[in-house]
């Protein structure tokens, strides 16, 4: 796969150390977390998860819903060694930081590849498994060209509540809360954008 990224232009990251966390509450009990330039290493991350990930398709029904998935995906599950070591020492410290308040670890790793700016995820909640009755937690590391994520309220009546984070090269984005039932979130198509990965950490039984 050719991937035309100069990596050169986004070697900002600081450890996580040294990054912040910043918390916004959202409305029915919801909150999204943001740190920027959160991972170390980012851009070696980058290229080694376009080498290596076992990249696939993915157009079909997912979520509560038929959502158009146009983007290449690949889930690492429990037990399998993730792809790049910043990512095993980015999931243990999540875990470290937010087991308090989540209770568990985060275990699964889910990779998506928007390749240029026709690839997106529409409108939904990650509520196949636990998301749908319990609060939990996401927590996005995103890497590459910056996109969008769009968050709005599932209640049409709160609508005017909608916002949108950017995603930069080595940001973490942390959805908690009751934000996978009360809220959605979608990565919509855009004019322009150069190739993105998102490595969503879950805990077990999340999706
Ligand atoms: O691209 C992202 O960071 C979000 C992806 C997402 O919401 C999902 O796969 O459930
Ligand atoms: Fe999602």
């Amino acid at each position: 796969m050719s991937v035309d990224f100069q990596s050169s232009l986004f070697d900002t990251a600081t450890t996580p150390e040294v990054a912040r966390i910043e918390r916004r509450a959202l409305s029915s009990g919801a909150w999204v977390d943001v740190a920027r330039n959160w991972l170390a290493d980012a851009d070696d991350v980058f290229a080694t998860l376009v080498r290596d990930v076992p990249w696939r398709a993915e157009r079909r029904a997912m979520y509560d819903r038929v959502v158009d998935v146009p983007r290449l995906v690949y889930t690492y599950m429990i037990g399998e060694e993730l792809p790049h070591p910043r990512l095993t020492t980015a999931r243990d410290e999540l875990t470290a930081r937010y087991r308090p308040e989540l209770g568990e670890p985060f275990r699964t790793a889910g990779c998506c590849f928007y390749r240029d700016g026709r690839d997106s995820v529409a409108w939904h909640g990650d509520t196949i498994g636990r998301g749908s009755t319990d609060d939990t937690m996401v927590a996005i590391v995103s890497l590459g060209d910056p996109r969008r994520l769009h968050l709005r309220p599932r209640d049409p009546e709160r609508r005017e509540e909608a916002f949108a984070v950017e995603m930069g090269h080595g940001d973490l984005v942390v959805m908690g809360g009751s934000c996978q039932r009360t809220w959605e979130h979608a990565v919509p198509k855009v004019a322009s954008a150069g190739p993105r990965i998102s490595v969503q950490f879950r805990p077990l039984n999340v999706f």
